[in-house]
């Protein structure tokens, strides 16, 4: 859906973005997260058209950009630098001056259009009310009732969580799962480690510019190689694994094993009772600490 090569923005003696080589796939909930500066906008605006790129190549949706990028927008919805609407008007009178320009289909099903968007994201009971008496988290819905309006098969959204409060952040997480399980693939930028971790699939770490490490969350938070048991018998389990228990605290033990399953069949031959028993696993903030050497005091951790 998404493809750079070498993508590279320098602004004067700024390297914005620095040859980036991006894949999105079909399907994908991408996360695209970095601090702040680290050039997620600039990234997001060039995939849009919006920006130039100093060098290198996108492709969107099979189309190079920005030279076919207008066959391509109807088919991506995008949400970038906060949502813009005329504060006195109510959202649905936004979203109809948004449906009559470009190319959205004919006036006659623009009632439809704006119904189902609306009703998508929430909106669709409040809104006769002016988009000024609007909270935020209500504005950035509205703003991605707009990206909805043409059905897009690809969300590209910069900090759609910005400024929201944790019910906000909540809302737009469960609306973009939903989008997606319909079949739209997703990419979004977040400079919030905790918020990629519960909605993406895949995720691009990006550093002063630089794309550092990407993959699928699951695989970045590979097995540590150790196994979080909790047992009755903790006494008798630390004698069954002698010198492998790196931590005992009560009933729990931190055990250097790869295979559970192996440690649990081990421990129940011995008669040892396990009440419960799982891999550890690293968390996105130690990976990201890996990568790029910050945790969430340069990536937000709450989200
Ligand atoms: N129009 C511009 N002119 C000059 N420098 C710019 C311009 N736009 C961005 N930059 C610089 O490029 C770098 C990346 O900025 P960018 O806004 O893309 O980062 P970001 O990760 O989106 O950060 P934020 O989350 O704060 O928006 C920064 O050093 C910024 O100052």
């Amino acid at each position: 859906m998404i493809v750079t090569r070498g993508l590279t923005k320098r602004y004067g003696h700024t390297l914005a973005v620095d040859a980036v080589d991006l894949e999105v796939r079909e399907g994908d909930r991408y996360g695209f997260l970095g601090p702040n500066g680290s050039g997620k906008t600039t990234l997001v605006r060039m995939l849009l058209g919006l920006v130039y790129a100093t060098s290198g190549e996108i492709e969107l949706l099979g189309q190079p950009v920005p030279k076919r990028v207008a066959d391509v927008l109807p088919e991506v919805g995008a949400l970038v630098e906060g949502p813009g609407a005329y504060p006195h008007l109510s959202g649905r009178r936004n979203l109809a001056l948004l449906d009559a320009t470009g190319r959205r289909g004919s006036r006659r099903t623009r009632r439809r259009r704006i119904e189902e968007a609306l009703e998508r994201v929430g909106l669709a009971g409040v809104d006769r009310r002016p988009v000024k008496a609007y909270s935020l988290g209500m504005r950035q819905r509205l703003g991605l009732a707009g990206a909805l309006l043409d059905r897009p098969r690809l969300l590209v959204l910069d900090e759609p969580t910005n400024g929201l409060d944790p019910q906000g952040i909540k809302e737009i997480r469960e609306l973009l799962l939903e989008l997606n399980r319909d079949g739209t693939t997703v990419f979004l930028s977040s400079h919030l480690l905790a918020e990629i971790e519960q909605l993406c699939t895949r995720v691009g770490i990006v550093d002063h510019g630089r794309l550092v490490l990407d993959g699928e969350v699951d695989t970045l938070r590979g097995a540590t190689g150790r196994v979080l048991l909790r047992t009755p018998d903790p006494a008798a389990a630390a004698a069954v694994l002698d010198g492998q228990v790196e931590h005992r605290d009560g009933e729990h033990l931190v055990v250097r094993y790869r295979d559970a399953a192996e440690l649990n069949t081990r421990l129940v031959l011995a008669g040892v009772r396990v009440s419960d028993l799982r891999e550890e696993h690293r968390t996105l903030e130690q990976v990201v600490l890996e990568v790029t050497g910050h945790g969430s005091d340069r990536f937000g951790g709450v989200a």
